[in-house]
């Protein structure tokens, strides 16, 4: 049994705790024990899961694994932490708010022989899934990915290219290596408004446009345009409600991960990706700021 703990209880971290109490029978998750949560508040308890202070989570021989579920402006420091007390981590994404620190994690968890485990739910939901079948095989001539969303706060969630890595990582794993050409913010701060808009190539040299729109009331939601050789996809194809939620799913390929279940091959492919869209977020913030 691995015991872990939840370090930030807001929408994730919640749901982490909920899953943690309620594994699937026979899934890899019910080698799992839920050993408390970190909270930078004082909530003592929740959901009748004992609040643990951080030192003594980190001292615990009881604590192996931590699942970081706070603000992306925490994720770095909260990983680095437990990684050097010698516990596997789990973190939701963005890993990091930059590539330096990305890959020093990465390292970090090498030499101490622990898996690193990023979060990426956008790839493990029915919508996607659907997605990326509809996509398979197809020669892309041109595309458009535009997201909206409510406004983030910038100092905790990161520039939008990091708060948005989902939307970058779904372009990479549909499209490939992407290449950025040029990428524009445009901000209203007194209405909280901003529109990132981001250019790539791909290997092919084929034009991918990604906007992250965020304002107060504008409801979440993604917009497709992808012209194929083929004919045109620009609606999000029909897709059935999970039987296994996302974060469930998520914490199965973690757990697997710590029973040595899933294959070298699978691990460094999943981490080039992941460091790759760290790159391209980085590569775009660079170019906004110019
Ligand atoms: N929400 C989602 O569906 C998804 C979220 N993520 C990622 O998960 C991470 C956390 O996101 P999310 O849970 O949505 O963010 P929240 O804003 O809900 O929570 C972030 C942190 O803020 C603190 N917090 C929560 N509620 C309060 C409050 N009422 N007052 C003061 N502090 C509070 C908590 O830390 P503490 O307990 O230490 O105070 C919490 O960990 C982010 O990195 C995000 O990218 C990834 C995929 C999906
Ligand atoms: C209702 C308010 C609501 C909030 C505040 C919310 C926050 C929120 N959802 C996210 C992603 C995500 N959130 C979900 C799913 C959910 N997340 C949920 O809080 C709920 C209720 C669902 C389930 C329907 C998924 C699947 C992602 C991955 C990115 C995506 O595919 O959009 C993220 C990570 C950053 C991002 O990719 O945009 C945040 C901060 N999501 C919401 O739906």
């Amino acid at each position: 049994m691995f015991g872990i703990v939840v370090v930030g209880i807001g929408i994730a971290g919640s749901v982490r705790i909920r899953d943690l109490q309620n594994p699937l029978q026979f899934s890899p998750s019910e080698s799992l024990k839920l050993a408390g949560f970190v909270s930078r508040r004082n909530l003592g308890q929740f959901n009748n899961v004992k609040q643990i202070d951080l030192g003594e989570a980190l001292k615990s021989e009881e604590v192996h694994a931590a699942f970081i579920c706070t603000d992306n402006q925490n994720h770095e420091e909260s990983v680095r932490q437990f990684l050097e007390a010698g516990k596997h981590v789990l973190v939701e994404y963005p890993m990091a708010l930059s590539a330096d620190k990305a890959h020093e994690l990465w390292t970090l968890s090498e030499q101490k022989g622990k898996v690193l485990h990023v979060e990426h739910i956008e790839l493990l939901t029915e919508e996607y899934k659907e997605l990326k079948k509809e996509v398979d095989g197809k020669q892309l001539m041109e595309g458009i990915l535009h997201f909206t969303g409510g406004p983030l706060d910038e100092q905790r969630s990161g520039f939008s290219a990091f708060s948005g890595i989902s939307r970058l990582t779904w372009l990479v794993d549909l499209f490939g290596d992407l290449t950025v050409t040029s990428a524009t913010i445009e901000e209203q701060k007194e209405l909280n408004y901003s529109k990132l808009t981001a250019h790539f190539l791909t290997a092919e040299n084929r034009p991918l446009t990604w906007v992250e729109e965020r304002a107060p009331g504008m409801k979440r939601n993604k917009k497709i345009h992808f012209s194929f050789t083929s004919g045109v996809l620009d609606a999000m194809p029909a897709s059935t409600r999970a039987n296994v939620g996302p974060f469930m799913q998520d914490q199965n390929i973690f757990a697997k991960k710590l029973l040595g279940q899933v294959s070298t091959e699978d691990l460094l492919a999943e981490k080039k990706r992941i460091l790759k869209c760290i790159y391209l977020a980085e590569e775009i913030k660079k170019k906004c700021e110019h």
